[in-house]
């Protein structure tokens, strides 16, 4: 199976705090891969560090074999715009917007007109199962359709890899259950790679593999579900 992303040897210190202190990791084409850990074990800072947004001290970051953290601020935004999604705790939806609009959105800022944006934007919603929910705005729909259209928005530019932090942390168990299954589903459906973190093992157990971290480093590399 090809490699999507990896990251070898991370390194990221914050003054006299070691965030990550050389972790390895691979995620491959289609695999989903629950990141789990105690608070401060490092668990955000390697999301962020294979998604680009934190730029590592030691090591080096992959996308599909060619080095991105050592690359410019602009050309690196611009990979995580069109080869990345990113799904986070409470899903960070324009409230101005009709839902279709705000999965659309990142397609926009590519530059695809508007009404072809919103075409494409619309494939997502019965796969999500938010048939007829198009027009609705944020704070006409409920906790899980919300996130639903924030899983459809990390998708719609047909990245790579779906970062996905805490997406459930604001649901409750049964929402959360529903919205993971399609998360991990549609994800892998598209094509693309999932890097998750999580503190729920309930949620972790939807991913291929589950990787601990404690202390800035992998305790536990795990094709199981975790206790
Ligand atoms: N910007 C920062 N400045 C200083 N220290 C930081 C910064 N970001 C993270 N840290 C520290 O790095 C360590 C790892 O933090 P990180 O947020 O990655 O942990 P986490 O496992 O995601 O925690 P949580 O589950 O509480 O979100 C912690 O000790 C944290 O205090």
């Amino acid at each position: 199976m090809s490699t999507v992303l990896a990251g070898y040897g991370l390194v990221k210190k914050y003054d006299s705090t070691t965030a990550l202190a050389g972790v390895d990791v691979e995620v491959h084409e289609r695999d989903s891969l629950a990141i789990m850990g105690p608070s401060g074990s490092g668990k955000s800072t390697l999301l962020h560090t294979l998604a680009g947004i934190i730029r590592p001290d030691g090591g080096q970051v992959l996308l599909r074999g060619d080095r991105i953290d050592k690359l410019g601020e602009n050309r690196l935004s611009a990979l995580r715009r069109k080869r990345f999604g990113f799904v986070f705790q409470f899903g960070q939806l324009l409230p101005e917007l009709p839902a279709e609009e705000n999965v659309a959105l990142p397609l926009m800022l590519e530059g695809v007109p508007r009404k072809e944006a919103v075409e494409r934007a619309r494939r997502w919603f019965a796969p999500l199962g938010l048939d007829g929910l198009e027009h609705r705005r944020p704070g006409q729909l409920s906790g899980g359709q919300a996130q639903r259209v924030a899983i459809a928005r990390a998708l719609a530019v047909e990245p790579d890899v779906v970062f996905a932090d805490e997406p459930t942390g604001a649901l409750d168990q049964r929402t959360s259950d529903e919205v993971v299954r399609l998360l991990t589903s549609v994800t892998r459906a598209s094509g693309a790679a999932l890097v998750m973190v999580t503190h729920d093992a309930d949620v972790a157990a939807h991913c291929d593999r589950i990787l601990q971290v404690r202390d800035g480093r992998i305790s536990n590399y795990s094709p199981f579900t975790v206790a």
